[in-house]
């Protein structure tokens, strides 16, 4: 009786945490990726001007954060190759982040020729998964990315870090928190701003994601902290549900769902921009993002990759709406 008594207690605490928390969303700052990580797993190259446009396109609707390329080896990733062209042919709009991706100091030479005010480094989580996407094993990958790093601070660059594999690989199986929290706190030492944390499989589910949170935040605070999810089973917005409830204040995700990394068995794609913009509407989060514009942009690239937007909100939405405050309005639920 008097345990039942406790765990009814718990529950109602931690719901009440959940709605207090939840309540005081506010200023959540997206950061797309679709450019890099939705399309570097694409078969079709897509053109130089078409990866432009979309960035074009994603700046127009009000995003703020876009990550535009990678400086990986062509060898490896061939759709990623133009990644000079792509940043030396954008048109910066004032106020917009466009960083890149960057694997080893021979990457940042080379994007460093072309006007880069932010670069992301990216351990994995895990042994499999490192050797796959590195060649390296993890402490190797570290020491790489540190040299990346020291660098790009000398030079005066943002540094945010990636960790692949946060909750599940696809060669090691089910990752321990500690070991991700340990990562964490190496990247904040080498100069990072920020760790967006990878679900890069897409196995997580709120209860791991909460786990996951709670091993991290020994080591770092929410706002410096990024949730990265792939929507491989449909969990991308519960497990962002759950990362919003410990205060976390940047969310990635990629225009119309694109997404997976060609060394991530069946890694599927990110959690769609237009899905994370009507959710975050829905919650009275002015995230400033044109939905119209948005819907559009999302169009236009799966239009020209030939294939059906895996975004819900952008299929759900048909040409019935072109008005962006009554799409906002539906998020939200409310009536005149
Ligand atoms: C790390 C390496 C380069 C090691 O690849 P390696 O083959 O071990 O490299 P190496 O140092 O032995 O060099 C071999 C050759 O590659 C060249 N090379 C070496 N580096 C570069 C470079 N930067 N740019 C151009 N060329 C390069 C180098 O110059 C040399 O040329 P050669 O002498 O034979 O002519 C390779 O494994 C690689 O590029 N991996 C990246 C794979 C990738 O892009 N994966 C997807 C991104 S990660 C991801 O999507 C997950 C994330 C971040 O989104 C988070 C999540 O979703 O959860």
């Amino acid at each position: 009786m008097h345990s039942l008594k406790r765990a009814i207690k718990l529950k109602v605490k931690s719901e009440l945490r959940y709605i207090r928390t939840l309540s005081t969303v506010s200023d959540i700052r997206i950061y797309e990726v679709g450019p890099r990580d939705g399309l570097q797993n694409e078969s079709k190259f897509v053109p130089t001007d078409v990866k432009v446009e979309l960035i074009h396109k994603l700046a127009a609707a009000g995003i703020k954060n876009i990550e535009c390329a990678s400086f990986v080896s062509p060898k490896w990733v061939k759709q990623m190759s133009d990644g000079i062209d792509v940043m030396k042919t954008i048109k910066r709009s004032p106020g917009v982040n466009y960083p890149v991706l960057i694997p080893n100091l021979k990457g940042y030479e080379t994007a460093m020729k072309c006007n880069i005010e932010e670069v992301a480094i990216f351990p994995a989580g895990s042994e499999g998964f490192s050797q796959k996407n590195l060649n390296c094993s993890v402490e190797e990958g570290l020491k790489r990315f540190k040299e990346v790093a020291v660098q790009a601070v000398k030079d005066g660059l943002r540094v945010r870090g990636y960790i692949s594999c946060v909750v599940g690989c696809p060669y090691d199986g089910p990752i321990h928190p500690k070991g991700i929290a340990k990562i964490t706190e190496e990247l904040f030492e080498m100069g990072c701003y920020e760790v967006s944390l990878g679900d890069t499989i897409g196995v997580g589910t709120a209860g791991s994601v909460q786990r996951l949170m709670r091993e991290v935040l020994k080591v770092a605070k929410p706002e410096n902290l990024a949730l990265h999810f792939h929507d491989t089973y449909g969990q991308g917005l519960s497990n962002l549900l759950a990362g919003l409830e410990f205060g976390i204040k940047t969310v990635d995700s990629s225009i119309s769902g694109l997404g997976g990394c060609p060394y991530a068995r069946g890694a599927t794609g990110n959690l769609a921009t237009e899905d994370l913009v009507y959710f975050l509407y829905g919650l009275g989060v002015n995230t400033n993002v044109d939905l119209v514009k948005l819907i559009e942009a999302g169009r236009y690239i799966s239009n020209f990759l030939g294939k059906m937007t895996e975004s819900r909100v952008n299929r759900a939405l048909s040409d019935r709406f072109k008005n962006h405050s009554d799409i906002v309005k539906i998020a939200a639920c409310t009536v005149n």
